[in-house]
């Protein structure tokens, strides 16, 4: 019988899946993958690597809890007679207290809950998904691994905020988020661009949920989500980075309640509250010739975008090299070109015809900066980080 470990990612607008066998990762192919997509949208679709991509009918008053259903009917079929060792979760949030992936158990299960606040968007889903397998196969070894790992070594500078300073004291910080998708670029930059990689890099993670990691030495030295993965870049539903004021604003003058609020940065917001047509820009870019809310959507995701990069050379003292990965910078040409273009003051250039087939790298030969396009393995980088946990 072989030993497996299913790995769950969680994310705001999917939950990805993959099985693994532990004793061959050196691969980083699963030997079953897939995800739900659009899981609180009308049309939720179901893929794996032996289905191919159709609706999933689950019930509007708990989709993720259907969909981790529908997975694991699927992950049980897959394993047949083989032994799942281990059920692996990427979990957003390790607050303060997790800096290092750990076996879940009833206490760390309690802690992760305190963090649900700090990012509802992901957090309770991950969690639901632990807790549901916690009650049905206590026996079952069930180990979290952090968003927030790879941005434990910030500098000091980075992770304060400038409130009192009794807020360090009580824990307020910036924490940073998609760190297992930071952590498995450095490898993989490593492993193709060597000692280039190690100078000054960003990594721009664009997904539904999306935002920067500045790299040096390949490790995370700045990054543009902080204390929530509410903060830094526009994104599909979220804002991003706003001034505190428009909050008191809303609260004091509109009556907005903490509820209302939270529920308008994380849902409204973002390429669909500007638009008001969707948080793709998929769907956008085709219609914005006609639709100035769609071109004004775009026009600010792209320069919140640049503005950051911007910043982030500046901590960084310069840049040697751009990725782009996720959903959206693995895949959407349109936008990758239009971010590099407004780039151009930095010496970078691109090679559109490579841009316009994802190829690994898009830049010019003769750009100052390297641009490349990588896919990121957020389930491998967890099934890895996981494998000092697992039962003998
Ligand atoms: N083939 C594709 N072409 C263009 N954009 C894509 C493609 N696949 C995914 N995307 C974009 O990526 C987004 C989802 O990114 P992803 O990294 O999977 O997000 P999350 O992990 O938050 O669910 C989608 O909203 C869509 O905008
Ligand atoms: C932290 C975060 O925003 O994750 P995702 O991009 O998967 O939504
Ligand atoms: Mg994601």
């Amino acid at each position: 019988m072989s030993k497996r470990i299913l790995i769950l990612n969680c994310g705001s607008s999917s939950i990805k899946f993959a099985l693994f066998d532990p004793t061959a990762l050196s691969s980083r192919s699963p030997l079953w993958s897939g995800k739900v997509d659009g899981i609180s949208s009308a049309t939720p679709t179901f893929e794996s690597s032996d289905t191919s991509p159709g609706h999933l009918s689950i019930g509007a008053d708990a989709p993720y809890h259907d969909a981790l259903q529908h997975i694991r009917q699927h992950a049980l079929q897959q394993l047949g007679g083989d032994q799942l060792v281990a059920v692996v979760h990427r979990v957003v949030h390790g607050g303060s207290k997790y800096s290092a992936p750990v076996r879940v158990d009833h206490q760390v299960l309690s802690d992760l809950r305190s963090y649900i606040p700090l990012a509802p968007l992901h957090q309770p889903f991950a969690l639901e998904a632990i807790e549901s397998l916690l009650k049905a196969q206590p026996e079952l070894v069930q180990i979290a691994c952090f968003d927030t790992t790879f941005h434990r070594d910030l500098p000091r500078v980075e992770k304060m905020l400038p409130l009192p300073y009794s807020a360090w004291e009580r824990g307020l910080q910036r924490y940073g988020f998609h760190g297992l998708s930071y952590e498995y670029m450095s490898i993989i930059l490593a492993e193709r661009y060597g000692d280039l990689a190690r100078n000054k890099t960003i990594v721009a993670h664009l997904g539904s949920g999306a935002s920067l990691c500045a790299m040096q030495g390949l490790r995370s030295v700045a990054t543009t989500m902080g204390f929530s993965a509410l903060d830094g870049l526009m994104m599909g539903t979220r804002c991003g980075a706003l001034d505190p004021g428009v909050l008191l604003y809303l609260m004091e003058t509109e009556q907005l309640s903490s509820q209302q609020l939270g529920h308008m940065l994380y849902h409204e917001c973002g390429l669909l509250g500007i638009s008001g047509v969707s948080s793709d820009p998929r769907q956008l870019l085709p219609i914005e010739k006609d639709n100035p809310r769609a071109h004004d959507a775009l026009a600010l995701y792209v320069r919140r975008i640049v503005r950051e990069i911007g910043a982030l050379t500046a901590v960084l003292g310069g840049l040697d090299m751009l990725v782009f990965t996720a959903g959206i910078g693995e895949n959407n040409v349109e936008m990758r070109s239009r971010i590099c273009s407004d780039l151009q003051f930095l010496g970078l250039t691109l090679n559109d015809q490579k841009n316009l087939v994802n190829a690994s790298t898009i830049s010019s030969s003769d750009s100052r900066i390297l641009v490349t396009v990588e896919t990121t393995n957020e389930e491998w980088m967890a099934a890895s980080l996981a494998t000092t946990l697992l039962p003998n």
